[in-house]
């Protein structure tokens, strides 16, 4: 579609949808980490002219490491790489830097290769670095076991030359863990307020996000990953750093026990006083004896930390999770099939022990005794259940509407029906029933879990439907109606009923109109969602007099910034930071213009404007919007700009409106990355020409 109309949104969109999945972020931030790549490179440069000439590298990616070896004077260097794209980029690199036919570069995973087959004969060096913020996340663990026994001539000994002996870099890691407290990290993990938009939450029972070291079912992983040097409010060390682990990558029998090896426990001095919101993990990775990278919070890197959230059964949560120097945290450390797993167990008080989680559970060797007693909630959903002023928001609007209707009503008498033949979804309930006032219908179609049909149920004489659909979901929503005195009839679950989406927006009954449609708008990425439109065009028809669809208008906000940051997680800048090795232009091709769930907050940057209007969308009626309007903006300072970051201003109403851009706010930010920085003086006027999608011409 590109090809045809390269200039049409919609593709253009997806196009970088797809480049965002095909080839992660971490590849830019890696090949521009020059100090990485210069640890590298001398490690490898040392074991080549210490001996080792013939090289694997394991998870070439773009091939730089490949390289390395080949420019250390390897006689002959192989690399694998499982993933296609990367593989074909590997494959392109390799030729452009004069290295075609000096490397051979497998598109295959390492597990799968075999001597002769693959390779001619083992090879003495193995370079690796399929590492994530867990250490063990890419399988370092597995390929190394599989290399050593298959790929790798025996481990160095006295009585074998260092050419007839096998290594691995990295030689090995070291493995921390610290406790901290992080309001950004428990309001993405639980819930953390007990009423939202009126509705008191206790009934809504035990509910976690999808991280969790303890349960069984896949669909949890054990770790999230965070910045933490970059989250909005911060984190507090409650104990020292601590070492979890020691990994020797060079001792095959080592990382064959690893996941047999028993669970260590620790036992911390608690430092810092404050609730216990999750434990942090980072590495050094021993590239040899010499030198190391690190994944620390504390240092300058780029790389995240694993965050494994404390999941405590909300009923303990609130004297035990706060702890205070002179406690001591019990943490349970294991490798469970070759997962790093850390796990606050218990938290010892003048001499007991208050159990944080079933030590068993964490090990995941007690059977998950019958229905989880908890419900799962991604995080974006956790998030936005914490997000108070978000409901209270909508809870205002809500009545605002509903008080307007009623007044309405009693002015001109019940509405008559308009007539119009549609498919009736839900016929009104007949019967001796009293009538009673006719209900306002209120749709709900936000995605994931809402509690905003329910906000609508409890105003009174309103009928709300729901576009929640697990099961587990809306008996949740029928716990808190219950416990709300929300009557059953008042909330219907809606796309049980509906084949697709598109019937969704049909009226709720024959001849009734809504008066209320509440539309999901913004991604939690920070982008608008697509469609948007012509969702809202079509609701707005099924709307009865004075009906509102929420939000009537959302309006874009945007800003000029200078951040390397955002360049460096955009696109590799040149050929300094990768050897001299001409890398960009290839993975560059990768670079998708916009950058999703940002930080602004926290973001590293030089404001060069104020914020500035970029455009309105309105819901109300579309014919107003400005879709391609140039807005021009004054620069407030000197500098490269070189990304615009974008925020929404959502209205509800005249009146009420919310940010996706403040502390509450579970929406992260966005920004446009400019190909090419431009240099502004203090004062310049930049012209933002915007299409659908933010373009800048300057
Ligand atoms: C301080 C390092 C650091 C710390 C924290 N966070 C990130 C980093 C940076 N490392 C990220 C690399 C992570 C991705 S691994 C790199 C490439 O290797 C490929 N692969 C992975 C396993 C594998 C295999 N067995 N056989 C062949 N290919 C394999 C992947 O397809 C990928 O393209």
């Amino acid at each position: 579609a590109l090809k045809l109309k390269p200039d049409y949104p919609e593709a253009k969109e997806n196009f970088y949808r797809v480049a965002n999945w095909l080839v992660e972020r971490w590849h830019f931030l890696m090949l521009n980490d020059r100090r990485r790549n210069h640890k590298y490179q001398q490690a490898i440069q040392k074991a080549v002219e210490g001996g080792c000439n013939t090289v694997l590298d394991i998870g070439t990616g773009t091939g730089i490491l490949g390289m390395c070896a080949k420019k250390a004077g390897a006689a002959e260097v192989y690399a694998c790489e499982l993933s296609k794209t990367m593989y074909e980029l590997a494959c392109e690199v390799v030729t452009a830097n004069g290295m075609n036919g000096l490397i051979k570069i497998l598109h295959m995973k390492s597990l799968e290769m075999e001597v002769p087959k693959d390779i001619p004969k083992r090879v003495s060096l193995v370079v690796t670095e399929t590492v994530d913020a867990g250490l063990f996340g890419e399988g370092i663990i597995e390929s190394l076991i599989h290399a050593w026994n298959h790929l790798l001539l025996p481990p160095q000994d006295p009585s074998r030359p260092p050419s007839q002996a096998g290594r691995v870099i990295p030689a090995g890691a070291t493995v921390f863990g610290m406790a901290v407290q992080c309001l950004e990290i428990r309001r993405h993990h639980r819930l953390c307020v007990s009423e939202i938009g009126g509705l008191a939450t206790a009934a809504a029972g035990e509910l976690h996000s999808p991280v969790s070291c303890s349960s069984e079912d896949d669909s949890t992983e054990p770790y999230t990953t965070e910045r933490l040097s970059r989250l909005p409010g911060g984190y507090t060390p409650l104990t020292e750093p601590f070492n979890a682990l020691d990994i020797d990558f060079n001792n095959v029998q080592e990382l064959e026990g690893l996941c047999s090896r028993e669970v260590s426990r620790v036992r911390l001095p608690v430092t810092g006083e404050g609730l216990l919101d999750a434990l942090a993990v980072w590495f050094q990775l021993h590239l040899d004896q010499q030198s190391s990278l690190s994944t620390g919070p504390k240092e300058d890197t780029c790389w995240e930390q694993a965050i494994y959230p404390v999941q405590t059964p909300h009923s303990r949560i609130i004297y035990i999770r706060h702890v205070q120097p002179g406690d001591e945290l019990i943490v349970e450390i294991s490798c469970r099939d070759a997962y790093l797993r850390l796990c606050s167990v218990a938290v010892a008080r003048d001499g007991r022990e208050f159990q944080l989680c079933s030590a068993l559970a964490c090990l995941g060797t007690e059977q998950s005794s019958g229905p989880r007693d908890y419900t799962m909630l991604e995080c974006a959903e956790m998030a936005l259940l914490n997000n108070q002023p978000y409901h209270d928001s909508f809870r205002r609007a809500l009545a605002k509407l509903i008080t307007n209707l009623k007044d309405a009503r009693s002015v001109q008498g019940p509405s008559q029906g308009q007539g119009l033949e549609v498919m009736p979804l839900t016929d009104p309930p007949s019967g001796p029933m009293d009538p009673g006032p006719d209900p306002f219908y209120v749709l709900d179609v936000s995605e994931g879990f809402s509690v905003l049909s329910l906000m609508a149920a409890s105003q009174g004489q309103v009928k709300a439907y729901s576009s929640v659909e697990k099961t587990q979901h809306q008996a949740v929503l029928r716990r808190l109606a219950r416990a709300n005195g929300v009557p059953e009839e008042a909330l219907e679950f809606w796309l049980n009923q509906v084949e697709d989406e598109q019937a969704v927006l049909q009226r709720p009954s024959r001849e009734k109109l809504w008066s209320a449609i509440i539309l999901d708008c913004v991604e939690t990425c920070g982008l608008v969602r697509q469609k948007l439109m012509e969702k809202a065009t079509l609701a707005r028809c099924l709307l009865e007099d004075g009906g509102q669809i929420f939000p009537e208008r959302i309006v874009l906000y945007g800003m000029l910034v200078e951040s390397d940051t955002l360049l460096l997680e955009s696109a590799v800048q040149g050929q300094e930071p990768t050897l001299g090795f001409n890398i960009a232009p290839f993975i560059n091709q990768f670079t998708v213009p916009v950058h999703v769930f940002l930080d602004l907050s926290t973001l590293q940057c030089r404001h060069l404007s104020d914020s500035v209007e970029l455009f309105i969308l309105d819901l109300m009626n579309t014919n107003a919007n400005y879709t391609n309007r140039d807005v021009k903006v004054q620069a407030s300072a000197s500098g490269r700009v070189t990304a615009v970051p974008f925020w929404y201003q959502i209205h509800l109403n005249e009146e009420i409106s919310l940010s996706t851009f403040n502390q509450d706010s579970h929406w992260k930010q966005a920004a446009v990355v400019l190909h090419q920085p431009l240099a502004v003086r203090e004062g310049d006027w930049v012209r933002l020409a915007n299409g659908k999608s933010i373009t800048m011409t300057m």
